[in-house]
């Protein structure tokens, strides 16, 4: 069984995506995608290494610019949006990379601190700090919070990242491969983080992992790339459910639980 979650509202897109294509040079590698995410909903994509996966993230973003093609996020058209719009816009998406890239000559509070100080100028000091701890504590770290991102384990540094991203309140999070080079136990203390961040914070996700444990444990649906389009989308259950060898032996060489 994958899992239930029921708090999805069917009826808003926070991402849609019609007929998206991008290429670099004569390699295709988007080839018209339709997706969409929606609100409240953890969406994972799959997809073997080099098919896009992180391409599409960042065309979400803005960091990438499409060929052609809609992407839709959170009501603006980012196809053809104006650099101060996609600035805006960029506030409300949150980002958890794949080496959490803490500033390492700063504590946790510092590294926790440091986006807020940036974005939102006027906070008094009061405000941050309550900010910064309810983000502890929402990623379960609050005794780290004097310490240096060299004193913690891979596992809390990347929790520490999404609480750095979850302080400024994004209604969207994009996570890039969050369980990579982690072991089995903590992969799933992060497999809870995301479905618990997912409640409190009520965001939207997309998850990218070739992990197809974390794919069951945090995905409401599933969407898989392949040869540049999503050729299977559903359930965990319903995407794997299917004689295409490509979609068979990504599963037989990518589930180990
Ligand atoms: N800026 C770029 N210029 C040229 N080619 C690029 C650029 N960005 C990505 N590519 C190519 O696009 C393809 C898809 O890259 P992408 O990083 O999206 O793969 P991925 O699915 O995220 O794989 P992985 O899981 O290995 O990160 C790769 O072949 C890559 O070489």
């Amino acid at each position: 069984m994958g899992k239930q979650h029921h708090a999805i509202d069917y009826n808003e897109k926070v991402i849609d995506i019609k007929g998206l294509t991008k290429s670099f040079g004569d390699y295709h590698v988007l080839r018209g995608i339709d997706l969409h995410l929606f609100k409240n909903e953890n969406l994972v994509v799959l997809g073997r290494s080099g098919t896009g996966k992180s391409v599409l993230i960042k065309i979400i973003s803005g960091l990438l610019r499409a060929d052609a093609g809609q992407v839709g996020v959170l009501g603006n058209e980012v196809v053809n949006i104006s650099n101060y719009d996609l600035q805006e816009l960029r506030k409300r998406i949150g980002f958890s990379f794949q080496n959490s890239a803490l500033y390492d000559s700063m504590t946790v509070r510092k590294n926790l601190e440091f986006p807020l100080v940036r974005n939102q100028k006027n906070l008094k000091r009061k405000e941050i700090d309550s900010m910064v701890e309810r983000v502890l504590e929402a990623v379960g770290l609050k005794q780290t919070i004097n310490q240096m991102p060299s004193e913690l384990s891979g596992g809390q540094r990347k929790r520490i990242g999404i609480a750095r991203t979850l302080i400024l309140r994004p209604e969207i999070m994009l996570y890039d491969e969050p369980t990579a080079g982690l072991d089995p136990i903590t992969s799933m203390e992060i497999n809870n983080l995301i479905n618990s961040v997912q409640e409190r914070f009520n965001t939207s996700s997309i998850i990218i992992t070739h992990d197809l444990t974390c794919a069951k444990a945090v995905g409401d649906r599933v969407a898989m790339l392949l040869d540049g389009q999503f050729q299977r989308q559903g359930s965990f259950e319903e995407v794997f459910a299917t004689d295409d060898v490509r979609v068979k032996q990504f599963y037989d060489y990518n589930f180990t639980d």
